[in-house]
């Protein structure tokens, strides 16, 4: 079943067009990663889809009733503010404790529900975030620059979370990253972005892609292979070889 249709979308700030005739679609339950340079849309690709920026042309169709949970890229407490897990989690969503509790386990830290916001590392603070986008029961999960901050191994946890949820839950993720070689190992298919869609297709296929190359280089290919163990697909090293002996 198809989440989210975007059909010949465009979007532009003044005379500035930052997004020129993309075409994309999300499938239930399924892991897309959205890769390219800074300042290649891929936040306002995300804005659009949520409706919070306007495309100048074509359109976002989202199923009807379509329920989104929202990671964003980093949020500031101020360190000052005594307020708990529990609290933080409640503010916006009206909802039991229990379902509280629930989303911290699917998040991963079952065990933070008293803890002070101020007093968790930067992988339990992007877990919190996590478990609050997941206690509606979202079909999607948006995540802008999730793991922003976090180091590498923090990161990939962090991804290895993201495939758990969906696991559990079955719901569809799709996320922002530029942290191309942990974030590739989870994903289903890789969307790179850079004002249009450049290239499409499983992490393999997009990794060895030129027009991935051209704005990646090749360096990404090696790290890729780190995770090769957890998938059924084959990358072609020898091409890699290749290229570093040139
Ligand atoms: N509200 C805005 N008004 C004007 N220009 C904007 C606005 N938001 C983004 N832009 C411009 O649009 C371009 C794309 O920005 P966007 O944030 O979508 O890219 P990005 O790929 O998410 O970048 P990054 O990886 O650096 O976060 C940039 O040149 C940015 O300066």
């Amino acid at each position: 079943m198809t989440l989210i249709t975007v059909e010949n979308l465009s979007v532009s700030y003044g005379a500035n067009t930052v997004l020129r005739h993309v075409d994309m679609v999300i499938e239930a339950g399924e892991i897309v990663t959205i890769v390219g340079p800074n300042g290649s849309g891929k936040t306002s690709l995300l804005r659009a889809i949520i409706g919070a920026t306007k495309p100048s042309a074509g359109q976002v169709t989202l199923k009807p009733g379509l329920k989104i949970g929202y990671v964003p890229q980093k949020l500031h407490i101020d360190p000052t503010l005594p307020i708990s897990v529990e609290r933080f989690m409640r503010l916006t969503n009206r909802v039991s404790r229990k379902n509280c509790v629930e989303a911290l386990k699917t998040a991963g830290v079952p065990d933070l529900l008293t803890r002070q916001m101020s007093q968790l590392s930067g992988g339990q603070f992007q877990r919190v975030l996590l478990a609050r986008a997941l206690i509606n029961r979202p079909d999607i999960l948006l995540l802008d620059e999730a793991t922003q901050g976090l180091d590498q191994p923090g990161s990939a946890a962090f991804y290895h979370q993201i495939e758990d949820v969906r696991r559990k839950t079955g719901c569809a993720i799709l996320m922002i990253s530029h942290e191309l070689h942990v974030v590739m190992s989870a994903s289903d298919r890789v969307i790179c972005l850079n004002g249009h869609v450049c290239c499409e297709g499983s992490p393999a296929v997009v990794a060895s892609a030129p027009e991935y190359r051209a704005l990646f280089g090749t360096g990404t290919g090696g790290a890729l292979a780190l995770y090769r163990h957890e998938h059924d697909h084959e990358h072609d090293h020898s091409k890699d070889s290749r290229e570093a002996a040139e």
